[in-house]
């Protein structure tokens, strides 16, 4: 019987979930953010995000999300100032999302889940010579995060969402080009930012997270073709739709999270 319950365990939530998967895990995420804990720092600087919409190549579904995949050979889309030290480049963004509207992030804010939480995937370029290399690095990697919610229609997620049929099944690829993901971003300029991981394997303690404070509304209508996508492979006889692809939250430890804001 235990066998067949961690089997269960293991398809609910994958044995890498707990914390205890990374060793000397110290700094992983997702976590909870709560406000009473973190703590202005004036010095942060303004996000300095500049992207190309020339340098977008792809979508594919790889079993986990759909990655929208960018040209990273150049430093035309590139994220610099906030907590960073150097210039890093954009290489991917992908989402994380529910079954239903009540669950679908990854971090949380005082608790408060939302249906859905974007990740625009950034490198190190000053430092490494690829994604591969920073990847293994404590200062290797940046991701901003993006909570949405669910209201009125994105017009420029559209684009996207129109193009997910084409990589329902894992494995599959299909040309995205010329979408600024710039439109994804709120105008609020308010972050929070911390050292973390990355939420799926090989989840490497190599990210500094920059979380935006507002939310990005999109229809529910657009977010149900998220999870129109399913997990498995055309070939595979069970189709399994992809949903609640978030890791469980991971403890703090002796962390501090900052917020660009008073
Ligand atoms: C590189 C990478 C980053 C994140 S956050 C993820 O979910 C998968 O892959
Ligand atoms: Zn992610």
């Amino acid at each position: 019987l235990a066998g067949c319950s961690y089997k269960l365990r293991h398809q609910l939530h994958p044995v890498w979930q707990s914390p205890l998967s990374v060793p000397g895990g110290r700094r992983q995420s997702p976590i909870n953010i709560t406000l009473r804990d973190s703590l202005h720092d004036p010095h942060l600087k303004p996000l300095k995000i500049r992207y190309d919409s020339n340098t977008c190549t792809q979508i594919w579904n790889n079993g986990y999300s759909f990655l929208v995949e960018f040209d990273d050979s150049t430093d035309k889309s590139t994220l610099s100032g906030g907590p960073l030290l150097n210039q890093y480049r954009l290489c991917q963004f992908h989402f994380h999302w529910g079954e239903s509207n009540a669950v679908g992030s990854e971090h949380t804010i005082d608790g408060i889940l939302f249906p859905a939480e974007l990740h625009l995937v950034h490198w190190n370029a000053s430092k490494y010579k690829s994604f591969e290399e920073a990847v293994m690095e404590g200062d290797g990697l940046a991701v901003v995060a993006v909570f949405l919610k669910i209201g009125k229609r994105h017009e420029g997620l559209q684009k996207l969402v129109d193009a997910l049929p084409a990589v329902r099944h894992k494995d599959s690829v299909v040309e995205f080009t010329s979408f600024n993901p710039s439109c994804l971003l709120p105008t609020c300029l308010d972050y929070w930012t911390y050292s973390g991981s990355l939420t799926t394997p090989p989840l490497t303690e190599s990210v500094a997270w920059i979380i935006k404070k507002k939310p990005v509304e999109v229809s529910h209508d657009q977010l149900a073709v998220f999870r129109s996508l399913l997990f498995t492979s055309a070939d595979e006889e069970e189709q399994k739709s992809m949903v609640n692809n978030f890791r469980l939250q991971q403890p703090l430890m002796n962390r501090t999270v900052r917020s660009s804001f008073s």
